[in-house]
């Protein structure tokens, strides 16, 4: 349903340029959920407006659903529903005007669409009356993903949906997602959120502009060949540093409340590190041996491009 070749994308601004996208090729099949995962900054809201026709890129051809972005991006435009990063929805409708509205756009009714919408739409109903930019956080994104789909689109462009909003909200939304794959439609979806990462069928690593790495969330969690221990100890930023400084060390960087460290070599003799720590005055030093996650696999993909920050 998406497919991308060569995509580039370069920005002027006023004394540079910048390269937002690098030869980006992709391929979303039908009914499933594709997640786009980068730091801010890592191209993927460019990416997002070329698929959805909103930007030319300046390299490379796309389709979505067999139409050309460029050439055919009236076609585009009807099959496709986008939810961008930013709130979208007009604040000073109601919940019901917003979507009255969007129907309309299409050339369509909410009662003509209704099944389309109706497991979301029926959350919203008792708030149907109030202005959209008076909802919470997660009304507002289910309001938006309602408007999205009352044209009953073939492929859902949803740029970071969940950010900001509630664990229980986003759950439910990742459920609408997952029976709206079911039902057939494709879903491209940006989120920095690595448990939702995990509800995808396939990921996509984007930074910098580029795709480092597009499989399974299994299948990238498995690619993770180093050792992986979480430190803590008292004086975090330090131990930060002190890591980092670490000969044997390939990459440290902050998860959580801890410090996921990965090794050059699998038996570094880590109980003999964390001595050296506490010599070196370092007081309730805390270390485990730890799975891997998504998170992990992309900063050591990251790690020799930027210096083990990770940005
Ligand atoms: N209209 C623009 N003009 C100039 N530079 C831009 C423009 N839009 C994006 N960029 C630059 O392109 C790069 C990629 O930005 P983009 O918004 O696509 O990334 P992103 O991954 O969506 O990040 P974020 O979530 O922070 O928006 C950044 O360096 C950004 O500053």
């Amino acid at each position: 349903m998406i497919v991308a070749e060569d995509i580039c994308m370069k920005y002027r601004q006023v004394f540079k340029e910048v390269v937002a996208l690098k030869n980006i090729s992709l391929n979303v099949k039908k009914g499933e959920i594709f997640g786009l995962i980068g730091p801010d900054g890592a191209g993927k809201s460019s990416l997002f407006r070329i698929l959805t026709t909103l930007l030319l890129p300046t390299g490379g051809k796309a389709s979505v659903g067999g139409y050309d972005v460029i050439k055919q991006f009236r076609e585009v435009r009807n099959i496709v529903g986008y939810m961008p990063g930013k709130f979208s929805l007009y604040q000073d409708l109601s919940v019901e005007e917003n979507l009255t509205f969007f129907a309309s756009v299409f050339d369509t009714t909410i009662e003509a669409n209704y099944d389309q919408v109706k497991d979301i739409y029926e959350q919203l109903l008792p708030f149907k009356n109030r202005k959209a930019g008076a909802l919470s956080g997660g009304m507002k994104q289910k309001l938006g993903l309602c408007c999205a789909l009352i044209h009953k689109p073939k492929v859902l462009f949803l740029d970071e949906p969940t950010t900001g909003v509630d664990p229980i909200s986003r759950k439910e939304f990742w459920d609408v997602l997952k029976r709206l794959s079911g039902d057939g439609i494709s879903v491209f979806v940006s989120t920095p959120y690595m448990d939702e990462a995990c509800l995808c069928d396939r990921i996509g690593l984007i930074f910098r502009g580029e795709l480092l790495d597009v499989d399974t969330p299994e299948r990238l969690i498995g690619k993770h060949e180093k050792k992986l221990v979480a430190f803590k100890a008292k004086n975090m930023y330090r131990l930060l540093g002190d890591i980092r400084k670490e000969p044997g060390v390939y990459s440290c960087f902050t998860f959580g409340d801890s410090l996921h460290t990965t090794f050059r070599e699998k038996d570094f003799p880590v109980e003999e590190f964390v001595l050296s720590l506490k010599n070196a005055g370092y007081t309730d030093v805390e270390w485990k041996n730890i799975e891997t996650g998504i998170e992990d696999y992309f900063m050591m993909l990251t790690n020799d491009i930027s210096d083990g920050t990770g940005y």
